[in-house]
């Protein structure tokens, strides 16, 4: 009899707040190709010879800001969630990042180690992008084929427009929402424009109009698409007006264009539209992590307040929340079945 087991994989997080640590992961990070999608040589020469030059030392004083006792905000929320599932699944649940450490690897051994043959491997990005659920898959498909060959591994799909989600992260917002608030603001993880371009097998969204329209072939690759739906289909069941909601895109890096509207611009500007009382969620990401604690809470809020605006409220992320801990079990658990039908 196969025995199976889950793990579940987020992006990962340096070390520890050292400019050194700091550096590594940002190093491996950045050196992906599906993150900085340059020819390696061009990726080489802008990573290592421009970026990590001073990126490093600032990226390190804003983890410091978001560090915890225990750890990065992001590995520790990703092992609570572990522990949560691990009590109401009856199969071993690990966890594996895809950047720096515990690696994909390790967590497929301790799998191993429980005497695992069949994995359900769970991306914990709600959206696709080529430097979410994309570089993940790969990842664990390198992995597997040198250190596991004889292993299965079945991949949990994106899931921005599964009922069971958008049910989950509407409950959670309605919870945390102000009373009173003029706006609503989705804020997603950017890419640049060029990846959503690259990923579109049709080659018809022009990233217009069309990602918030029903019917374009190219849904299932368009990340800008999938953010504007898990959008619409939770103010649908917030029953908010449209007018109350915005929708933008953060944590830009370099020079390319990336996908618009961008979160900073929008927060530097809406106060002044008659925008006083905001509330931020950010549902590219299933944990805190330093781009909702820092970029958000903090710089978001700075931005916002000087731009006119009197009340900003940040909306965490499902974090182990149990209505979110019953989610990732249904879709686990659907995967596991999926073995006893091959
Ligand atoms: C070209 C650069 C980047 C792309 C493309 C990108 C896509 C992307 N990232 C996330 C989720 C997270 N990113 C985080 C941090 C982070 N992201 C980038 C760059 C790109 N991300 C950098 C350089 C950093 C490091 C921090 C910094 O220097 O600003 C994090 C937080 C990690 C943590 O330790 O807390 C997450 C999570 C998604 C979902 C995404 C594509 C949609
Ligand atoms: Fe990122
Ligand atoms: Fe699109």
């Amino acid at each position: 009899m196969n025995k199976k087991g889950i793990l579940l994989v987020n992006l990962g997080s340096p070390r520890s707040t050292s400019v050194n640590d700091v550096k590594e992961y940002l190093d491996e990070f950045l050196m992906d190709e599906r993150v900085i999608d340059y020819r390696w040589i061009f990726r080489a020469l802008l990573v290592q010879g421009i970026i990590l030059k001073t990126r490093p030392a600032k990226s390190a004083e804003a983890y410091k800001t978001v560090w915890t006792d225990e750890g990065s905000p992001l590995i520790v929320i990703t092992e609570q969630i572990q522990k949560k599932l691990q009590k109401v699944v009856d199969v071993p649940v690990e966890i594996g990042m895809r950047y720096a450490q515990p690696s994909i690897e390790a967590g497929i051994q301790k799998l191993v180690d429980q005497g695992v043959t069949e994995i359900v491997l769970f991306p914990l990005y709600p959206q696709y992008a080529m430097s979410t659920t994309e570089t993940v898959i790969e990842k664990a498909e390198e992995v597997r084929k040198k250190n596991f060959p004889t292993i299965k591994i079945n991949y949990i799909q994106p899931f921005y427009n599964r009922d069971i989600y958008i049910n989950c992260l509407a409950e959670s917002i309605k919870e945390k929402l102000p009373e009173n608030f003029d706006a609503l603001q989705f804020s997603y993880h950017g890419v640049p424009e060029r990846h959503i371009y690259k990923t579109d097998p049709t080659k018809t969204c022009n990233l217009n109009d069309c990602c918030s329209r029903e019917d374009n072939p190219s849904h299932q690759f368009c990340y800008r698409h999938q953010c504007y739906k898990t959008t619409q289909l939770v103010i649908d069941k917030l029953n908010l007006p449209k007018e109350k909601t915005i929708v933008s895109f953060q944590s830009r890096l370099g020079k390319d264009k990336w996908i618009e509207p961008y979160t900073d611009e929008t927060l530097e500007t809406i106060g002044k539209k008659g925008i006083k009382n905001l509330a931020v969620v950010c549902p590219a990401f299933v944990s805190d992590c330093l781009e909702t604690l820092e970029e958000i809470s903090v710089e978001g809020k700075e931005q916002f307040m000087h731009g006119g605006g009197e009340n900003f409220h940040y909306i965490p992320c499902l974090n182990d929340e149990d209505r979110w801990i019953e989610v990732v079990k249904t879709l686990c658990e659907e995967k596991l079945n999926d073995f006893y039908l091959v």
